[in-house]
């Protein structure tokens, strides 16, 4: 039950309703108890002494009867239709909300696959029962009662003989329960494993195909099919068990009823019309004890789906914004940022030593800041930090003299333009694409940033220029391209800091250069982290520190580095020692003659 005073939040407001929809069935089933008792009257009163003019006036009765019990249920199930998806949408809402709020930690665990399912299987679980199931749950509850006491009024020994079977009846309700619902647990757990296998697949089918690994991830699928197959067998089997034991069982009283009840009406002892009025009772009351296990069933799986909402919905928020958090005059920052002896740990990976350690900076409004070192070296790491992608676990980070940690989050990334290692687009056109920081940028905004990306060339070439839809739903770009859009996307909203973490990985030095100028010139006097391997890159930048294995190996400019021996002394002759004139050829002459990769 706390799984649904958990989710209370999400349904009691349309309590009414709820009630409403319980209430409608309800009075429909008790209405439904009136059948047998205009049996009885039609048997004891009039057919046996033969008094047939009442039998018009029954009949009408029982027409009004079914007219009534049909309004009922139609208030049940328009009520309850009602509940079930007014909480579906909230869930939805809340989930998507809370996913919008969950820290970059968050995601570096979570897979794709299971919180899809968590929003579409598992609130199609919590909808059906709140809506439908917990009226049904209820009403058999309520039937029993109805239907007993009025049994009762028509004869309480052969009423009391019936219900020595419910106890036995309810008891094994309870051990089906009890049964079925790590069953559902699991399933519920496997429909997770088998989405994200097959989102993991569609989204690698580049690298499955290149590797010509079908078989094998066919066979990975496979074992989640089999794995839920197993999951359902399992469930079919305490199905197998449980129904025919319900249904004898409800029987046996039916049975027992008809024997005594039979036997005390040739007796004597008890009128027809009272015995079939009984019988009929009976079947109505076993009836749902008969469909309890559905019920359960229901209940059952709507509590593992709505523990699965729980616990994302309870998931703590790794780095968010406390209630006194400053939010930022936007006009008036500067974008001085500092680290001060900051080290960061990720916590998913405690086999591993920091991933950044005691780094330090200051880097003045203005200033380009490169950084180099070996892949895993903690680049992308520290310029996480300055996002609150996580906090830093010792020391801080400061900008403009506050620490970031006590900046509103929108306020403090609202400053930051990043352009990360993979560019990721939305299956939207380029236009929303680049405009996806500041929606209401004018066309003239987008093009120039496009420009300045060195991406309107080729958007222009395309069929439906800005309008051309990307992603999954459109045209393939190249890696460069993509990368170009991402670039534009950070520019556009001229930031007061831009990180560019290996943003120009996959263009030509021809087309870095350029954007690097474009760079240049827009984020003058703002400041500007670049993560590059490649010395051309990092030439031009005030300070240029080298990291390894999250520790400062070296930092200093170019013009000093080159000067002592050291990791950026090595791949500055690893790439270009044989030809130093190339590092001033794109200075000089961009039509490009030296390194050139062409990509983009
Ligand atoms: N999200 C994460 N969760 C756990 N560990 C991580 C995560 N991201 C990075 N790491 C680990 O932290 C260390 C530093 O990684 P980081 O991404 O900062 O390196 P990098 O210098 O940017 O590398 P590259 O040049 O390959 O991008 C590595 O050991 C890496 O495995």
């Amino acid at each position: 039950m706390d799984i649904f005073r958990g989710l209370k939040d999400y349904y009691w407001q349309n309590k009414g309703l709820l009630w409403g929809s319980v209430a409608g069935l309800a009075i429909a089933t008790a209405l439904g108890l009136v059948y047998p008792l205009l049996l009885k009257t039609l048997i004891d009163d009039m057919i046996i002494p033969g008094r047939y003019e009442g039998v018009t006036g029954l009949t009408l009765l029982a027409v009004s009867v079914i007219v009534v019990k049909a309004g009922f249920q139609y208030v049940h199930g328009f009520w309850g239709g009602r509940v079930g998806n007014r909480l579906a949408y909230r869930l939805r809402n809340a989930c998507y909300e809370k996913l919008q709020q969950l820290s970059f930690s968050y995601y570096d665990t979570a897979r794709t696959g299971d919180l899809m399912s968590r929003l579409t299987a598992d609130i199609e679980g919590i909808r059906q029962f709140i809506g439908f199931g917990f009226a049904q749950l209820l009403n058999t509850g309520l039937l029993l009662v109805f239907g007993f006491a009025m049994m009762f009024t028509i004869d309480w020994p052969l009423t009391l003989m019936t219900l020595v079977m419910i106890p036995v009846l309810g008891y094994v309700a309870i051990r089906f329960e009890q049964n079925i619902h790590p069953v559902f647990r699991s399933i519920r757990a496997a429909v997770g494993r088998l989405t994200v296998r097959v989102q993991e697949n569609i989204m690698g089918v580049r690298t499955v195909k290149s590797f010509a690994r079908e078989p094998f991830e066919i066979k990975k699928f496979v074992k989640e099919n089999v794995d839920y197959r197993d999951n359902h067998l399992s469930l079919a089997s305490v199905w197998a068990k449980y129904f025919p034991m319900i249904e004898f069982i409800a029987n046996v009283s039916v049975a027992a009823l008809l024997l005594v009840g039979g036997w005390r009406v040739i007796e004597g002892t008890l009128t027809l019309g009272d015995l079939v009025a009984l019988s009929g009772m009976l079947g109505l009351i076993v009836a749902p004890l008969w469909t309890l296990g559905f019920q359960i069933n229901g209940y059952t799986q709507s509590k593992a789906s709505g523990e699965r909402l729980l616990e994302l919905l309870n998931q703590p928020v790794a780095v968010k914004s406390h209630t006194k958090s400053l939010v930022l005059d936007d006009d008036a920052v500067q974008g001085h940022i500092r680290f001060e002896d900051a080290s960061f740990r990720y916590a998913n990976r405690d086999d591993l030593p920091s991933a950044l350690l005691g780094f330090e900076l200051d880097a003045p409004a203005g200033s380009v800041i490169g950084l180099l070192g070996g892949t895993g070296s903690g680049k992308s790491t520290a310029v996480g930090l300055l996002l609150r992608a996580y906090d830093v676990g010792e020391g801080s980070i400061t900008l403009d003299g506050i620490d970031i940690r006590h900046i509103e989050l929108q306020s403090l990334r609202k400053q930051i333009g990043i352009v990360f290692q993979e560019s990721f687009l939305f299956s939207t056109s380029i236009k929303e694409n680049i405009s996806y920081g500041k929606p209401n940028a004018t066309m003239d905004e987008i093009e120039e940033a496009a420009r300045l990306a060195q991406a309107d060339g080729f958007i222009r070439e395309l069929p439906l220029g800005y309008d051309t839809v990307v992603g999954e739903r459109g045209m393939g770009l190249s890696g460069g391209q993509k990368q170009r859009i991402a670039i534009a996307r950070a520019l556009l909203n001229k930031p007061k800091i831009l990180i560019m973490d290996d943003a120009t990985s996959a263009l030509d030095m021809e087309t870095e250069h350029e954007i690097q100028t474009a760079v240049r010139q827009v984020m003058a006097g703002r400041t500007v982290f670049m993560i590059a391997h490649r010395i051309s890159t990092l030439r031009r930048a005030d300070e240029i520190i080298v990291l390894e294995r999250g520790h400062t190996i070296q930092r200093g400019t170019h013009d000093k580095l080159v000067r002592q021996p050291g990791l950026y002394l090595e791949t500055y002759r690893i790439q270009y020692a044989d030809r130093p004139e190339d590092l001033d050829h794109y200075e000089k002459n961009a039509d490009g003659s030296g390194e050139r990769r062409v990509s983009g």
